[in-house]
């Protein structure tokens, strides 16, 4: 809402104030208070036959879920694309109109414009290589400065990371330790150091750059299958047509070290999709959120040529004719997955209890919070703007955790029980939390506590962070934060405050949800333009 309007609505509600008979409490409300109230009883309204607040929908993803939350709120849904005075949109693939015509502080914009940085492979690739590249020069500069006695602060040989929900202190992570060595295949340089060192003891395996559900994707295996791989690729290059090309498509691709020794599940490979949820960016508001696990349905083996076996996207279990059967064996809850390391591997392994829970969670939200800070000053920020990525987790045997992917868009369909009971929770929290942070935000609240925060756990809360940033944009002051629960790298910082209570993090520990309100450069070598914005089609979403 700019700034005239909110003045306006001030003016109504000090009016309104005068007129009407208002208890004691009432009166006494900052103003900010009161124009949360009247936004969130305006929608509380019963809805004038089209008179709005409308949402739009874009695709089928999801669409029931979010549509019945819209609904609940009073609001109507247009089938019309083109109208630009809707309240929220949710779209599956993303159009240059919508980011020109969006109103900031006035609606709710499912994904970030640029959120690729993320969720191709080449973007994150690039991402956290640039971003190791900042920590280690900012880390080799505080060395010095410690060294020649310059600065009163401790060298921090390892930086440390102030974690949300009381992880307390982080070694800052290095990508290595966390993402399996990867190259781009689009760049001549990088290509030709993967083909020199690829040797016969290895796999690897090949992705498309914004492609999802397992498609385009190959392995290889050995020296002939990369030997005939590099001759295409040879033949590519030398094609005339190739040099005028302005993005090179058919080599948008990365290959990545192929993880040999995933942890089994009953002799089955299996993935983690879990949730980053950018809930508003002006502050940034960031969380995690719990996912589940997903099962091929044949056993693995590591020399089989059926990509089945390989490949754990639902997608390509889809595939098979057994799915239909077996399909609820492929999806496990995240307590079910619990249970199950806790009696097949506790003791063996020396894990401690409730492993899925504890250490892996714990990781997966340092691996997130690492990710969002490497592109936290590159991605598009608009009051109203929101995401939900799909981070996909493997573990190997050995009980580390590998990042395989981020998803724009992903999947959001309820096809087995598990993702019955998990993924409305997910959608109708991610609008619950879009929508309170907007309104704190427009009103200049402090953030915390969030009352629609119930399963999500808050990864990095952006009231602290210096701004305005380039690109970015605030609508009104913000008011000092009161809780730090920062996930920057400390070295120059201040100390933290203590952090925040961890919220409960794991499925089933709830919290009462709280009464329904009603409203609650990278590296710069050539990119190539993603699929989605050269309006690709909408199966383009983490499966
Ligand atoms: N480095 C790796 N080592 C072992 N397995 C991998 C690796 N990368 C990917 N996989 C397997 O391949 C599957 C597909 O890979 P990835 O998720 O990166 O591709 P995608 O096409 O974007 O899939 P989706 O978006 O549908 O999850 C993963 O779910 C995982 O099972
Ligand atoms: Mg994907
Ligand atoms: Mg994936």
């Amino acid at each position: 809402m700019g700034s005239s309007q909110e003045e306006g609505l001030l003016c109504q509600l000090s009016r309104l104030n005068q007129d009407a008979d208002l208890d004691a409490t009432d009166t006494t409300r900052p103003r900010a208070v009161l124009l949360e109230k009247h936004l969130l009883e305006g929608e509380k309204r019963p809805p004038s036959p089209g008179q709005g607040p409308f949402f739009y929908i874009g695709g089928t993803n999801g669409a029931s879920i979010i549509s019945s939350y819209c609904k609940s709120k009073g609001w109507q849904r247009t089938q019309d694309s083109r109208r630009e005075d809707y309240k929220l949109k949710w779209c599956e693939v993303k159009s240059r109109d919508t980011y020109c015509s969006f109103r900031e502080g006035e609606q709710l914009l499912y994904q970030l414009p640029n959120n690729r940085l993320l969720t191709t492979k080449i973007g994150l690739l690039s991402a956290l290589r640039e971003y190791s590249r900042v920590l280690s020069k900012t880390n080799a500069v505080l060395c010095t400065q410690a060294r020649s006695g310059k600065d009163a602060a401790p060298a921090l040989e390892e930086p440390m990371w102030t974690s949300p929900g009381c992880l307390g202190p982080q070694r800052v992570l290095k990508m290595e330790e966390f993402f399996p060595e990867t190259y781009r295949l689009d760049i001549r340089d990088e290509r030709k150091a993967f083909f020199t060192l690829f040797d016969d003891t290895q796999m690897w395996i090949c992705k498309p750059t914004a492609s999802n559900q397992g498609k385009g994707i190959f392995l290889l295996r050995n020296q002939e299958e990369v030997a005939a791989f590099q001759a295409k690729t040879q033949s590519m290059e030398d094609d005339p047509i190739y040099d005028k090309m302005s993005f090179r498509v058919p080599q948008a691709r990365i290959v990545q070290r192929y993880i040999q020794n995933p942890l089994l599940l009953d002799g089955k490979k299996f993935d983690v999709r879990s949730y980053l949820l950018i809930a508003c960016t002006t502050p940034y508001m960031v969380f995690f959120g719990h996912g589940y696990a997903r099962l091929t349905l044949s056993l693995y083996d590591p020399h089989a040529s059926d990509l089945g076996g390989h490949l754990t996207n639902q997608f390509m279990q889809k595939k098979s004719p057994l799915y239909v059967m077996l399909k609820e064996d492929t999806v496990w809850s995240m307590d079910h997955l619990n249970r199950y390391i806790n009696d097949k591997f506790r003791k063996t392994k020396g894990l401690p209890r409730d492993w899925v829970f504890t250490t892996f969670t714990k990781r997966m939200q340092q691996i997130m919070a690492h990710c969002f800070l490497a592109v936290k000053s590159k991605l598009q920020c608009k009051l109203g703007y929101f995401d939900l990525i799909g981070c996909d987790f493997l573990i190997d045997e050995n009980f580390k955790v590998w990042l395989l992917e981020m998803n724009s868009n992903p999947a959001l369909h309820t096809n087995c029980e598990v993702l019955k009971e998990v993924i409305p929770g997910v959608v109708m929290e991610t609008l619950d939390l879009a929508l309170e942070t907007f309104q704190k935000s427009l009103c200049s609240q402090k953030m915390l506590p969030l009352l629609s925060q119930r399963r999500f756990v808050l990864l990095h809360n952006g009231e602290v962070d210096p701004g305005p940033r380039p690109g970015g944009s605030r609508i009104g002051p913000r008011p000092p934060a009161a809780t730090r629960s920062a996930s920057e790298p400390a070295p120059p910082a201040p100390p933290a405050p203590p952090a925040p209570p961890l919220r409960a993090d794991r499925p089933g520990a709830r919290r009462p949800a709280p009464p329904r309100g009603p409203d609650g450069a990278q590296a710069r070598e050539p990119s190539p333009r993603p699929a989605e914005e050269r309006g690709k089609n909408a199966s383009h979403r983490g499966s």
